[in-house]
């Protein structure tokens, strides 16, 4: 990847590129960035400071503060790590070679080639304004240089720098982990020069996937300082009502919506450091009772001083110990900085129900469960609308903030349109609280809610009382805004204009059942008589989870083999059809993409993946085998990939393809699906998931320019018998020493004959209908087993796999 360009000036007399970027400071944050701009393909220049003592290994070793490996220490460790940490901020491990380390003092040089220069050290006006001063001596003219900094003015950075320095910088705040969480607040200067910022926001969104949210130089910008200023409100409920640490994280995550790590979890993976510098940041930034409110608690500092920071030193509100069982977490007792086991809050929540029932069931309880989460988001929602005009400029910036930069479901007014306006304000005032006037006069104005959908535009609330259009972004497709031109019970199929159609899966976790497969099937038809060609793409948490297991099972505890066999056969064609369809299909896959979600992506005439796409050939967890084609598209993904030198490459195709699926391993990014042998060199990877579906239609409109021709049927040579055996022996071998059982066994015999194509000589050319054949066979045979049917049941109930 060359960097991203972007002409700037309607004449591009000005083009914009980056190609080579440069952080400073490779702690938490600085070798996050580092990782997620290496993954989008950027050879980035990671420095830091020099220690200032040896180590112990160091001394022992005889070594001087001279050294290089010495000196470069500190960054060369934050390095390393970042290909053990977990969940990783690499795409691929491969990715850590595009970064290069140095430090402050020998290595400022290397500075002047880098188009983009990100400071990222501690979070310290002092000390960022001497970091920006070293830069300027290196930096050549056109290389933007910003801050990362959680909440300090910008504008206070740029104290004694040149005109030029000034007018290429700016904030880009990150959010942790940079790979994973979406938002980026821009923040300009006065000074700021107004392409730069447009640059920096269309190369934010379009090459690292980030959703952009231009701030106000004011402290803690947006997010920050509604997070900030929950966490602090959170702590005080939690002194205040005796709530012990993980009391309160039990019931301000996933319950709240939001992530697992909710509130102190969150903590740790910040660092308690720097949660206090921008804390008293705070504290020192603000007047009167909001001031208070950021008064850091004495049990905090004292953690510091303890060096309990959280993940960054090993221990913070939560302790990791290893157990005989593995290990067990504990959380601290802030009254006695002891470490005890967790407890959690009970929550009396409705058993069915969606996420919005259970949050308006949890928050308006009355037992300690409702009263902790009623106080902590009364108050956050409060705040949230006393500064919406103080900090940005609608409430739609303060809820994309809080989504994408803390991973909530809902921001705070999406959430309390969920709750009710109405209801929650009068239970507000009720308890003595101050709702801002604003809200109470757009009840009054009879608008019951922050946002509504006018003639399928959502518009959205302003403090004075106006009602404006949400700003789109014109490379987001939105399935649900344009025309269906067909449906059934398990999908839609969509035009998305300029001649090309969607298939839109709409069954729980996009699961494929029958009605999936029969619109394939459909829309197909349908796009070959009106339309240039079909993405299959969808919106939501992930692609498809795969078959629906339920269907299977129910079927298979009828002994009703034969509809099974029916079934499989009608997938099996219906994805024969994708693949030699007189169109062009492209396949969008995201999130889970798993079984046979997989095997809907692979025949298809390309793929347009996300970087964040976790797909793989998963059904041997649930003791079945791929039954969609999903073998032999993989085997002849391994044969593509694999150099022609020596005669045995098609045995080691077939046992990469083995290995692949019998250990069901599923990627971790889009990069590592490649790497699996799912994805292929000619299909593409977007950043931006909001892109996906666009990016998937351009590509495909790009196929029926260049005269696409659906691919010749061609026979696929195989390993035979003789192969079969190869294969088998690894998974005997396995078995014999105890670590597979002997269902798993059983799978894997099925597995390997699959994929060898039967009891035919080495390197017979078979054709693929004969290899969908035997592959629906051996299914329908494992559906048959008691085991498989067991590990079906578990993954229904359990969610996760069986062993037995
Ligand atoms: C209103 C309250 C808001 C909350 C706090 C607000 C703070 C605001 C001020 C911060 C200011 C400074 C920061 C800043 O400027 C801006 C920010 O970035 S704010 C933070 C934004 N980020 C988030 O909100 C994170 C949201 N959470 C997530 O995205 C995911 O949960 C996360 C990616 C963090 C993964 O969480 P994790 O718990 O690590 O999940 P895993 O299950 O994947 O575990 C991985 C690894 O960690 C071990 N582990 C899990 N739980 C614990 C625990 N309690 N203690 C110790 N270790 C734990 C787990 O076992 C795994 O270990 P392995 O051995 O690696 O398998
Ligand atoms: N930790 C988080 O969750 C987030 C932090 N930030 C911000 O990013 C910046 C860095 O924060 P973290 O990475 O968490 O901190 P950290 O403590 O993990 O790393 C700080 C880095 O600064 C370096 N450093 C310390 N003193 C220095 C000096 N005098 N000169 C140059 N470098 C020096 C350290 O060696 C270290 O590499 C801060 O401004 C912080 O507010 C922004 C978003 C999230």
């Amino acid at each position: 990847m060359n960097g991203y360009s972007f002409c700037v000036k309607e004449e591009c007399l000005v083009t914009l590129t980056i190609k080579k970027a440069a952080v400073i400071g490779s702690g938490v944050m600085g070798s996050g960035i580092a990782a997620h701009l290496a993954n989008a393909g950027i050879p980035t220049l990671l420095l830091d400071i020099i220690p200032n003592e040896l180590s112990a290994e160091e001394k022992k070793a005889g070594l001087t503060l001279d050294d290089k490996s010495v000196r470069n220490r500190i960054v060369d460790d934050a390095k390393k790590k970042l290909l053990k940490q977990n969940p990783a901020p690499l795409t691929v491990k491969e990715n850590v070679s595009l970064i290069s380390v140095g430090n402050l003092e020998d290595d400022m040089e290397k500075l002047a080639d880098a188009d983009w220069i990100i400071e990222v050290v501690v979070e310290n006006l002092e000390i960022k304004k001497k970091v920006f001063a070293n830069i300027e001596a290196y930096r050549k003219e056109t290389a933007i240089v910003s801050s990362n900094t959680s909440g300090i003015s910008v504008n206070a950075m740029i104290d004694g720098r040149s005109e030029s320095f000034k007018k290429h910088f700016l904030g880009t705040h990150f959010f942790n982990p940079p790979r994973y969480l979406k938002l980026l607040e821009i923040i300009p200067t006065k000074d700021t020069d107004h392409e730069i910022v447009q640059f920096m926001r269309d190369f934010a969104e379009n090459f690292l996937g980030k959703g952009v949210v231009i701030c106000k130089d004011t402290p803690n910008f947006i997010a920050n300082r509604i997070g900030t200023y929950g966490l602090m409100i959170t702590v005080q409920e939690m002194l205040a009502g005796g709530y012990s640490v993980g009391e309160v994280d039990s019931v301000t995550g996933t319950l709240l919506g939001r992530p697992k790590s909710a509130t102190f979890r969150t903590l740790d993976v910040v660092g308690l450091d720097t949660f206090l510098h921008v804390a008293n940041n705070m504290y020192e930034a603000l007047e009167g009772d909001e001031k208070e409110v950021f008064h850091v608690p004495s049990f905090m500092t004292k953690m510091v001083e303890n060096n309990w920071l959280g993940s960054k030193s090993g221990q913070g509100f939560y302790l990791k110990k290893k157990s005989n069982s593995g290990s067990e977490i504990f959380e601290i007792n802030p009254e006695t900085l002891e470490y005890e086991p967790q407890k959690k809050l009970k929550a009396n929540l409705p058993k069915v129900g969606s996420k919005k029932d259970k949050l308006r069931a949890l928050i308006y309880s009355d037992d300690r469960a409702g009263q902790l989460t009623w106080n902590i988001l009364m108050q956050t929602l409060l705040y949230s609308a006393k500064k919406v005009n103080e900090i940005s400029d609608d409430i739609v910036a303060i809820d994309q903030a809080m989504k994408w930069g803390f991973g909530w479901e809902m921001g705070p007014f999406e959430t309390w349109d969920a709750i009710g306006v109405a209801k929650s304000v009068a239970k507000m005032e009720e308890q003595g609280a101050i709702v801002p006037k604003w809200v109470k006069e757009m009840l009054a104005n009879g608008h019951n809610s922050f946002y509504r959908e006018t003639d399928g535009q959502l518009e959205h609330v302003s403090p004075e009382g106006t009602w404006q259009q949400k700003k789109e972004n014109k490379k987001i497709v939105y399935l649900t805004r344009n025309p269906i031109i067909q449906k059934n019970s398990g999908a839609n199929l969509v035009d998305i204009g300029d001649g090309v159609a969607c298939l839109q899966f709409t069954t729980k976790s996009h699961a494929i059942g029958l009605d999936i497969m029969q619109m394939i099937s459909k829309s197909l038809d349908e796009v070959n008589k009106n339309y240039e060609g079909l993405v299959i793409g969808n919106h939501g948490t992930n692609f498809s989870v795969g078959a629906n297991i339920m269907m299977i099972l129910m079927e298979a505890q009828d002994m009703n083999f034969f509809e099974i066999d029916l079934v499989v056969r009608q997938f099996q064609n219906a994805l024969m059809k994708v693949k030699y369809n007189e169109k062009p299909v492209i396949a969008a896959p995201y999130g889970m993409t798993l079984g046979g979600g997989t095997e809907v992506a692979l025949p298809c005439a390309g793929m347009q993946v996300s970087v964040e796409t976790y797909m793989g050939l998963v059904e041997t967890g649930v003791g079945i085998i791929p039954g969609g084609g999903g073998n032999k598209e993989l085997y002849i993904r391994q044969i593509e990939n694999l150099p022609k030198k020596s005669g045995a490459f098609l045995q080691e195709a077939a046992n990469k393809t083995f290995e692949t699926i019998a250990m069901a391993k599923v990627s971790k990014s889009g990069h590592e699906a490649r790497k699996l042998g799912y994805v292929r060199e000619r299909d593409d990877i977007s950043f931006n998931n909001d892109f996906l579906i666009h990016d998937a239609k351009s590509k495909l409109l790009s196929l029926v320019e260049a005269g696409y021709q659906a691919p010749q049927r061609n026979k696929i040579p195989v390993v035979g018998e003789a192969g079969y055996a190869v294969m088998l022996m690894g998974a005997k071998t396995m078995h014999n020493s105890g670590y597979i059982s002997d269902h798993d066994l059983k799978i894997a015999e099925k597995l390997a004959y699959v994929i060898a194509g039967g009891y035919v000589p080495e390197g017979s050319e078979v054709d693929e209908q004969y290899l969908l054949d035997i592959e629906r066979e051996a299914f329908v045979s494992l559906v048959g087993e008691p085991k498989t049917q067991a590990r079906m049941h578990h993954m229904l109930v359990k969610g996760k796999p069986l062993r037995n």
